[in-house]
């Protein structure tokens, strides 16, 4: 399906041809249609309407669909049987008790963006300075995560120097907040050292929560990038004519002009859906290519065309186009552990009723119902241990940590979330119950994977490589002790959720309250609580969706797969720009960074075609 304003428009030609051009050729193909394609391509569109522009999205579209402009609504997209999400699956391991993890991706049109849990969140400074590349560090990129938005701050005290007041994404609360992060928020500063402070997102505040807002605008409306950089110029009075999107389409490869040293993209091959997995069609690039499809989607569409380390695509029977052991490799996540609470709130002040079916979706949509507006996250933390507390997590823990953290004291080792729902199966808990569960995100985990093809078209070896390294064990059960123990203290607690907690052995003092009895007591862990603990941790950990890291870039003798200008080491006109690139991780949710990196990736592409 070609979509071409709001009508359908041509389809492309049938042809295996990898050289000549013809009147169905575009300037620039973007391999893939999430967060940064939309970005980058709704950019230079916009700027150069005369541009020849085809984004090629392997799902749907997300234009008005109810459960992406309604944020309250992400669920469904995580959804056993969901189309609009992609399901990577990892092989198992021992790290995570022997369990295969699954991460979910966007799977349609804007990506991430249209399906995600829409927390505002934005790295420290030193994050894009770590990344050592000229032209990406703090200095480069603060300004491209202010373009991106027009913050709404409401009564907050925000320094609104430090952010946006004229870019496409509206940052608001959306309409909604509930009532409990007041006595959430008290409960944090009166129990723990940690304060409320105004703002975590200025690039530098660490210790301390704050009332969180969204990717949402103020009435209401998920600000994914589809919607705010794409559909306004398809729109038929729009002025970018030249502007295609080709949907339903997943590609498999780029073609290359292999006459040229080095090798030239010049168009890819697809699979559109509908064609029983057999029919491929080609389409041609004069410019440029750029592989967008994730962190998860490019390194395999790169191996698929012959870039990717030799031995590899030798075994795959894929000629080499380019020798980059890299691609594929350093695959990081942030890994992201949840405990569940009961409580005694009402259920305007949760989501389980809209989970549970005991609110109707299509009356609230009727009637306009501003928690529709809402992600259920409104209170969150950028936070880091006591010395004290990083010395009680062993000598392993304590080295790592008097390396890399303790001189750097805006370095957070985790975000706190508090998500008004119960995460899990709702068939496991109370079904008129409403709870609160608690996030822990680590940031900067020390666990590294990969994703390889297993066969030249469409298979996958993945091996997400969580808690291959024991530190981020120990972050997460550091993490998991003060959220409980935050827990307990809510004036609305009334108990533990049994399955969403370590199972402590028979008769242990830190073991489950099933009501608010005994939530006085300062808990006391033993070595077997804490064996339990890690078990749990191993059993249960799952992905914040993070993905990065898959197609670094930094230099090629380091493993890097595009250089600073997003070229793709031994070809030319082929880019790769979506959060693969990110060589290091961010201090943060990244779907910032994910836009960040499609504001810099129109301004290089201008540059390099000499456009505005
Ligand atoms: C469920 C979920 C919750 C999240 N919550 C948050 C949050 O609250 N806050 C935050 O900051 N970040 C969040 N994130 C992370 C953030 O949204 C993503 O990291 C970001 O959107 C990724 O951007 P990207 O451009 O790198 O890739 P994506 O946006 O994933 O884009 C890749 C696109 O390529 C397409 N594709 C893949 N393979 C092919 C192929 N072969 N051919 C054609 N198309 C292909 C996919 O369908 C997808 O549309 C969340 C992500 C998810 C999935």
């Amino acid at each position: 399906q070609t979509v071409r304003g709001n009508s359908p428009g041509a389809g492309f030609r049938h042809d295996k041809r990898e050289s000549a051009t013809s009147e169905d050729d575009v300037d620039i193909i973007f391999a893939g249609g999430g967060t940064a394609a939309c970005v980058t391509a709704g950019r230079l569109a916009h700027a150069n309407p005369h541009l020849n522009i085809l984004l090629v999205e392997g799902g749907r579209n997300n234009q008005g669909d109810p459960t992406v402009v309604h944020p309250a609504l992400f669920a469904a997209h995580l959804a056993p049987g969901s189309t609009t999400a992609l399901f990577y699956r990892s092989k198992p391991s021992k790290h995570v008790g022997n369990r295969e993890v699954i991460i979910p991706a966007g799977g349609m049109l804007g990506g991430g963006s249209s399906i995600n849990l829409a927390m505002y969140s934005r790295a420290q400074a030193f994050d894009y300075d770590a990344w050592k590349t000229p032209g990406w560090a703090a200095k480069d990129i603060i300004p491209l995560c202010d373009k991106i938005e027009t913050y709404h701050p409401g009564s907050a005290k925000i320094d609104m120097k430090k952010h946006g007041n004229s870019g496409p994404i509206h940052i608001s609360d959306g309409g909604f907040r509930s009532k409990c992060e007041n006595d959430i928020l008290r409960t944090i500063t009166r129990e723990t050292g940690w304060k409320e402070l105004a703002d975590i997102n200025d690039f530098s505040t660490v210790g301390g929560f704050m009332k969180l807002p969204r990717y949402v605008s103020p009435d209401g409306k998920r600000q994914d990038a589809a919607h705010r950089y794409i559909h306004p110029l398809l729109q038929q009075d729009a002025p970018s004519p030249n502007l295609r999107l080709l949907l339903n389409s997943s590609v498999t490869r780029v073609l290359f002009d292999k006459t040229t040293s080095p090798p030239r993209a010049i168009g890819i091959e697809y699979r559109p859906s509908g064609s029983n997995g057999t029919e491929l069609r080609t389409v041609r690039a004069r410019k440029m290519v750029v592989i967008t499809a994730g962190a998860l989607g490019s390194p395999q569409i790169l191996e698929r065309s012959g870039v990717g380390n030799s031995k590899l695509l030798q075994a795959h029977g894929i000629p080499a186009i380019s020798d980059l052991p890299g691609v594929g490799e350093n695959y990081q996540d942030h890994h992201l552990l949840a405990s569940s609470y009961k409580t005694s709130l009402p259920p305007d002040e949760t989501l389980d009723a809209l989970a549970t079916g005991r609110k109707d979706v299509g009356a609230m949509i009727a009637a306009g119902d501003p928690q529709l507006g809402w992600n259920s996250i409104d209170v969150a933390g950028k936070l880091r241990p006591e010395d004290s507390e990083a010395k009680k997590l062993g000598p392993a823990f304590y080295d790592i940590w008097k390396r890399d953290w303790k001189s750097h004291p805006k370095k957070p080792l985790t975000i706190m979330n508090f998500i008004n729902t119960f995460v899990g199966n709702f068939a496991d808990v109370e079904p008129d119950r409403q709870h609160i569960s608690i996030g822990t995100i680590s940031l900067y985990p020390y666990s590294r994977g990969s994703i390889h093809i297993s066969k030249s078209d469409t298979g996958y070896d993945f091996d997400s490589g969580f808690l291959s390294s024991d530190v981020d064990v120990k972050t997460q059960m550091w993490g998991y002790k003060r959220a409980r123990a935050i827990a307990r203290k809510l004036p609305f607690f009334e108990g533990e959720v049994a399955v969403a907690h370590p199972k402590y052995p028979v008769g242990s003092a830190a073991g489950i309250l099933a009501s608010s009895d005994g939530a006085n007591k300062e808990i006391v862990y033993t070595a077997e609580d804490d064996a339990a603990i890690e078990l749990w941790i191993r059993q249960s950990v799952g992905t914040t969706w993070h993905s990065l890291g898959t197609c670094a870039m930094k230099p090629r003798k380091e493993g890097g797969v595009v250089d600073s200008r997003l070229n793709v080491y031994g070809t030319k006109g082929l880019k790769v720009a979506d959060l693969s690139i990110a060589p290091e991780n961010i201090g943060a949710n990244v779907g910032n960074t994910a836009f960040a990196i499609g504001e810099k990736a129109a301004l290089i592409i201008a540059e390099d075609l000499g456009l505005h």
